[in-house]
């Protein structure tokens, strides 16, 4: 059984035409999640629906609570996570208005709790691929209509402030990265933990700082970019749904195994409190 998840970003607080639809609270060992979880189905495809800063944009980056909210969603039976963020571009040709597959990242954030695993129970998952290219596909699949760069490293930043503009061309031109954005890490991390299959769909809204035509980034073009993406996101939302009905295949890239190998606390090591704070996220390996 599949059921497909959506992680709002700004500007996405819901999602429309879901049959069925209730906002549904969900208690995780790591606090609240960022809102209610929108459930329901869109067509043969159970959907479930967070919206990432909260309804009325309440958590900032940094306060986003990454550890619960993907707890929630592992609790609900997600399989597949999308997220749909904004984000600044460092690229001429990737101009706003355009949405990036993204599949890679360079985390720079470091005010946050980056791991479900910890003392008691040491895990280590490998992130060298962050992106499921099965999900991936899919998201790529369904993006007629829209322009849809195939590939992008997103830069995750702490935040709150934009980058200085010597941020800004360091990370464009000596790291080489596409766009830049405050929350797919440690979201991506915490998904490859709980064994989700993870995309990010990121939707450019702006040229962040390094460019001489634009070099100071405004939150009021940034609302009124999304504000004109917003109709696209929810067309996209329906058409992933549609292609990904059906049965859910096991991940071909280990998604769904990526902790077979991962945990290296022995059984009689492990602290009981964290083993069972684990129980939704690592349930299969550490009780199967
Ligand atoms: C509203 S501009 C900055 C804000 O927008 C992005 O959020 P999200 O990734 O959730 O769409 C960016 O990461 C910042 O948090
Ligand atoms: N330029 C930018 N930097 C970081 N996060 C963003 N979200 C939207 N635009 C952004």
């Amino acid at each position: 059984m599949s059921r497909l998840a959506i992680i709002g970003g700004s500007g996405i607080y819901d999602i429309d035409g879901l049959e069925d639809a209730k906002w549904q609270t969900i208690e995780t060992p790591w606090g609240q999640p960022s809102d209610k979880i929108l459930t329901g189905r869109l067509g043969e495809t159970e959907m479930a629906f967070l919206p990432r800063h909260g309804r009325g944009h309440v958590h900032s980056p940094t306060t986003v609570p990454y550890r619960a909210n993907i707890d929630a969603l592992k609790r609900l039976g997600v399989t597949d996570v999308i997220s749909i963020s904004a984000c600044g571009s460092f690229r001429e040709d990737m101009a706003p208005g355009d949405f990036v597959l993204v599949d890679q990242f360079v985390d720079r954030t470091f005010a946050r709790e980056k791991s479900f695993f910890g003392t008691g129970c040491v895990a280590h998952v490998s992130v060298a691929h962050p992106v499921c290219e099965r999900l991936r596909g899919a998201v790529k699949a369904s993006a007629a209509d829209i322009t849809l760069h195939d590939g992008g490293t997103y830069l995750a930043m702490e935040g709150p402030q934009f980058s200085t503009v010597a941020e800004s061309k360091l990370y464009r031109d000596v790291w080489g990265c596409d766009v830049i954005g405050m929350t797919n890490m440690p979201e991506a991390k915490l998904a490859r933990e709980a064994e989700l299959c993870y995309a990010s769909v990121a939707m450019i809204t702006d040229y962040d700082s390094w460019h001489p035509d634009h070099d100071t980034v405004q939150i009021t073009e940034i609302i009124a970019t999304l504000r004109g993406n917003a109709e696209k996101a929810r067309m996209l939302v329906r058409a992933v749904a549609e292609t990904l009905a059906g049965p859910h295949p096991d991940c071909p890239h280990g998604c769904d195994r990526a902790l077979e190998y991962a945990i290296m606390t022995g059984p009689e090591a492990r602290d009981p409190d964290i083993v069972a704070k684990l129980d939704a996220v690592a349930g299969r390996v550490l009780n199967g």
